[in-house]
C-alpha cells in the first residue's frame, strides 16, 4: 500500500501504491503512518518525500469504505502527525491530488506539482466537506475567497492555477519525484515552524462578513436543497473566525452531520452509478468489455436545426471532422452563422482557437459518402426520417454507422430502411446538445454490439455520459416523463395550479417544475406528437369523450392551450404568462386560473385541496413505477442507468441520487403502498398501478439497490 525506500542517501521516499487512484483506504493510512514513523526514526534520513505510484498522487479517501464501519488509523491525526514531523516532508504531486489526497499534501511542509497535475477538494460533490483539516488549512494557505470558491464548487484546478493561488510551491515539467527529492535535500536543514499551515493566521478581506453573506446566499440559491455546499461555507467561516483547534472541532461537527446524511449516501451512490453505466450490457449478452468500438475519424450531421447545430458543435469541439448537411440554402446559411458563433464563444471561454475549420457545410446528402458515422437530426417525423435513412444507406460506405437523434421513435423501423441494419443505433442528445452531458445510445433488435460500442465511445469522446438503452417509445427518459407530465395535468384538473405543482417540485430540487419546463421546451412539441398518435382532439366532431382515450383517463388541457396559440415562452403565453415572446420570467396568469375554473365547471370536476405530499407522490411515484416497468422490460440494464439519465438529462436533483435510488430511500414498501392508494382512487390511470417488479422487490424483502439486478434477472427469466 505504501512503500518505503531511501533515495540519495538522506531522503525517505514514501510511495502510495493502490491502483487505480491510490485512495486512502484503511490499509493505505496504516501504511503511511508506519512509513512516516520509519522515516522519522532513521537518523540518516533528513527529509521525506511522499509521492504516488503510476503518476497519480492520490484520489482521496476510499469512497467505497464510506458505506461501512470505518477502521484503521483516522485521517486527521495522520495528517497532523505529518505536519508536526521534525523533518521536512515534501508532497510530489503528479496526476491528481483530490480530497483527502490534497488534505494530505496540505499537511506536508512543501508541495511540488507536475505542470499537468490537477488538484481540488471535490468532497462537496459527494455530499461532504473537506473533513480532514482541508476546510481549515486551505483558507489559511490561499485566503478565504479562493478557498470558498474551491471548497463550495469542488472544482479541480490546474497546477498553474494552484501555483498562482500559492497552493503549491513549485511546478515542474520534469520528473516530479526527482525534483521533489532534490528539493527535499535542499530544505533538509530549514526550520519548519513557518511551514505548518495550521499555525498560519487566516487572512481575511476587510469585508469578510459581507463576503460570507453573499456566498451563502448564492450557495443557497444554487444548491437546490443540497446541504453540503452550505456546510462548506460554514466550515470556512469557522476557519476565518475561530482559532485552528476550534475550527477543527466545527469541521468535525459539520462533517459528522453530513457523513450520516441521506444526501451523502445518494451522492456517493451516484458517483459509482456514473461509472457503472460505462459497463453497459445488452439483453443478448453483449457487453462493454467484449465489444470493441471502431474508430471514427469523420462524422456527418444531417439537418441543422437546434439539435443538429449543437451536435455539430460538440463533434467539432472534440476534434472530429464534420460534414454538416442542410438541404435548404437559407437554413444552411443561418445554421453556419449560428454554429460559428457557438464555436467562437465556446473557444473564447476555454481559451483555445475555435474549431471552425473542422466543419464542411453542404446541401447535398451525397457529400457524406466517405464519412464513418452519420447522425441524422431532422424533424421528429418518422416518414421523413425513413426517407433520410434510405438515402443514407444508398449514399454511404457499407461500413458507415447510421445513427438517429430521435427522442423516442422506433429505431428498428429506421434500421429496416437500410442495407446494414446492424449498423443503426439511436443517439438521443438533449438540448442544447453541445452543453447537456447526457446521451442515450439506443439499440434496436438488429443493432450490433459493434455499433453500440462505437456510439458509446463517440459519446465519451465528445464529453457525454452515455447510457445504452433498449428500443421502446420514448426510450428511458421520455417514457418515464410521460406519467409524470400526465399526473401534473390531472392535478390541475383536480384543483391544483401550475405554480403550486412547480413550487413543490422545485422545493424537491428540480431546476424547474414541470409546467415551467414545458413552457421552456414548447407546448406544441408534445401536441404534434399527440396529434400524430390520434390523442389530441382539436375537432369535437370526432366523437371521442374529451377526458378519456382508449379506456384511460386523458387530460386535454395541454391541447386546449395549444389550440389557443399558447405554446409557452416562445409565444409569451403557456402555463404562465411572459412579458413578451422569448422572455424567460414566468408569471402566474389570471387568465389560466379562470380557464381552469371554467374547464372544471364544464366537466363537473370539483376542485379539492391538494397538498404538497400528494403532488410529490403522484408525480414522482408514477414516474418511478414506469422506471420499474422499464427494468422489467429490460430497456435499462439496471437502476443506475435510469438514475444517471434522470440526473443528467432531466435535472433530477443529484443529492436525491436519481428516481430509483430515491424510491429505495423512501422505502419500496411505502412507494408500493402509496401507488396502491392512488390507483384505487384513480382506477382509470394505469400508470398508477404498481408494476410486477416493484411488488416482487417488496416481496423479496426490499434488497438494497445494488442487489436489484438479481431480482430483475429472476423476474425477466420468468417472463
Ligand atoms: C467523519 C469521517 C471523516 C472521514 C474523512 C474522510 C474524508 C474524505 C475526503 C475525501 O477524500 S472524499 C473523496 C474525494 N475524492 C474524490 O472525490 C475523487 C473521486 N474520483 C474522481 O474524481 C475520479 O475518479 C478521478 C480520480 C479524477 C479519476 O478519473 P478517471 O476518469 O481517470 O477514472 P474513473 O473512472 O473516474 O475512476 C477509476 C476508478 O477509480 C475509482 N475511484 C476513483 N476515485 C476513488 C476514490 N476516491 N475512492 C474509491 N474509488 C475511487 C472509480 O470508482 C473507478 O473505479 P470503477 O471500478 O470503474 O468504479
Amino acid at each position: 500500500m505504501a512503500q518505503y525506500t531511501r533515495v540519495s542517501g538522506s531522503v525517505g521516499l514514501i510511495t502510495l501504491q493502490s491502483p487505480p487512484v491510490n485512495a486512502l483506504s484503511a490499509a493505505m493510512r496504516q501504511g503511511i503512518v508506519d512509513m512516516m514513523q520509519r522515516a522519522l526514526s532513521e537518523p540518516e534520513v533528513k527529509s521525506v518525500v511522499i509521492c504516488g505510484q503510476n503518476g497519480i498522487f492520490c484520489g482521496g479517501a476510499d469512497i467505497k469504505e464510506f458505506g461501512g464501519q470505518m477502521s484503521g488509523p483516522p485521517l486527521i491525526p495522520m495528517i497532523h502527525a505529518i505536519e508536526a514531523a521534525s523533518k521536512p516532508v515534501v508532497a510530489a504531486i503528479e496526476g491528481i491530488a483530490l480530497g483527502g489526497g490534497l488534505e494530505l499534501a496540505l499537511g506536508c511542509h512543501y508541495r511540488i506539482a507536475h505542470s499537468k497535475a490537477r488538484v481540488g477538494l471535490p468532497e462537496v460533490t459527494l455530499g461532504l466537506l473537506p473533513g480532514a483539516g482541508g476546510s481549515q488549512r486551505l483558507p489559511r494557505l490561499i485566503g478565504v475567497p479562493a478557498a470558498l470558491d474551491l471548497i463550495t464548487t469542488g472544482r479541480h484546478v490546474t497546477a498553474a492555477e494552484a501555483l498562482k493561488f500559492g497552493l503549491v510551491d513549485q511546478i515542474t515539467d520534469h520528473n516530479t519525484v526527482n525534483v521533489a527529492v532534490k528539493f527535499a535535500q535542499r530544505v533538509a536543514d530549514q526550520p519548519l515552524d513557518a511551514r505548518r499551515i495550521s499555525t498560519y493566521p487566516c487572512l481575511c478581506p476587510s469585508d469578510v462578513a459581507v463576503l460570507f453573506e453573499e456566498v451563502m446566499q448564492r450557495v443557497r440559491r444554487t444548491a437546490r436543497g443540497a446541504i453540503a455546499p452550505i456546510a462548506c461555507v460554514q466550515a470556512v467561516r469557522a476557519a476565518a473566525t475561530l482559532p485552528y483547534n476550534q475550527g477543527m472541532e466545527r469541521e468535525r461537527e459539520l462533517m459528522a452531520t453530513l457523513f450520516t446524511s441521506g444526501q451523502a449516501r445518494a451522492l456517493q451512490y451516484f458517483f459509482f452509478a456514473q461509472r457503472a453505466v460505462g459497463r453497459w450490457s445488452m439483453p443478448s449478452g453483449a457487453r462493454w468489455d467484449t465489444s470493441k468500438p471502431r474508430p471514427v475519424h469523420k462524422a456527418a450531421v444531417i439537418g441543422l436545426g437546434t439539435m443538429g447545430r449543437g451536435i455539430t458543435v460538440a463533434l467539432a469541439q472534440a476534434g472530429f471532422s464534420v460534414v454538416a448537411v442542410e438541404t435548404q440554402e437559407k437554413q444552411l446559411m443561418e445554421a453556419k452563422q449560428a454554429i460559428s458563433g457557438m464555436l467562437e464563444r465556446g473557444a473564447k471561454r476555454r481559451g483555445v482557437a475555435p474549431a471552425l475549420d473542422k466543419i464542411n457545410y453542404g446541401r447535398n446528402i451525397q457529400s457524406v459518402a466517405d464519412v464513418d458515422l452519420v447522425i441524422e437530426a431532422v424533424f421528429e417525423d418518422m416518414a421523413l426520417k425513413k426517407k433520410v435513412f434510405q438515402q443514407l444507406s444508398a449514399v454511404c460506405k457499407p461500413s458507415t454507422f447510421l445513427c438517429s437523434n430521435t427522442s423516442g421513435l422506433d429505431i428498428d423501423q429506421l434500421a429496416c430502411q437500410t442495407r446494414n441494419p446492424e449498423l443503426v443505433v439511436g443517439m438521443h442528445f438533449f438540448a442544447p446538445a453541445h452543453v447537456m452531458k447526457l446521451l442515450e445510445v439506443v439499440y434496436g433488435p438488429k443493432s450490433s454490439p459493434l455499433a453500440v460500442a462505437t456510439a458509446m465511445q463517440l459519446g465519451k469522446k465528445i464529453g457525454k455520459v452515455s447510457v445504452a438503452v433498449g428500443n421502446c417509445r420514448g426510450f428511458v427518459g421520455n417514457r418515464m416523463l410521460k406519467p409524470y407530465l400526465e399526473q401534473a395535468l390531472f392535478l390541475l384538473e383536480e384543483g391544483a395550479t401550475p405554480e403550486f405543482v412547480d413550487q413543490v417540485l422545485e422545493e424537491f430540487g428540480f431546476a424547474m417544475g414541470v409546467f415551467r419546463m414545458s413552457d421552456l421546451s414548447g407546448l406544441d412539441v408534445g401536441w404534434k406528437v399527440r396529434m400524430a398518435d390520434g390523442l389530441a382532439m382539436p375537432d369535437p366532431t370526432t366523437g371521442q369523450p374529451t377526458r378519456l382515450r382508449q379506456g384511460r383517463r386523458y387530460s386535454p388541457l395541454g391541447d386546449l392551450l395549444c389550440e389557443q396559440g399558447r405554446f409557452g415562452q416562445k409565444t409569451g403565453r403557456g402555463w404562465y404568462q411572459y412579458d413578451k415572446p422569448g422572455s424567460q420570467v414566468a408569471k402566474p396568469d389570471p387568465w389560466l386560473h379562470s380557464f381552469l375554473d371554467e374547464y372544471r365547471a364544464r366537466h363537473a370536476l370539483v376542485a379539492h385541496r391538494i397538498d404538497h405530499q400528494e403532488v410529490l407522490e403522484r408525480c414522482l411515484y408514477s414516474m418511478i413505477n414506469e422506471g420499474f416497468r422499464i427494468l422489467e422490460d429490460g430497456i435499462a440494464a439496471g437502476p443506475e442507468d435510469i438514475d444517471v439519465i434522470y440526473v443528467f438529462g432531466y435535472s433530477w436533483p443529484r443529492h436525491h441520487g436519481g428516481p430509483m435510488f430515491y424510491a429505495a430511500t423512501v422505502g419500496l414498501n411505502k412507494v408500493l403502498e402509496r401507488l396502491e392508494h392512488y390507483y384505487q382512487a384513480h382506477p382509470d390511470v394505469p400508470s398508477l398501478q404498481p408494476c410486477h417488479l416493484l411488488r416482487k422487490l417488496v416481496a423479496s424483502g426490499r434488497p438494497p439497490i445494488q442487489k436489484w439486478r438479481e431480482v430483475i434477472k429472476k423476474v425477466r427469466s420468468q417472463l
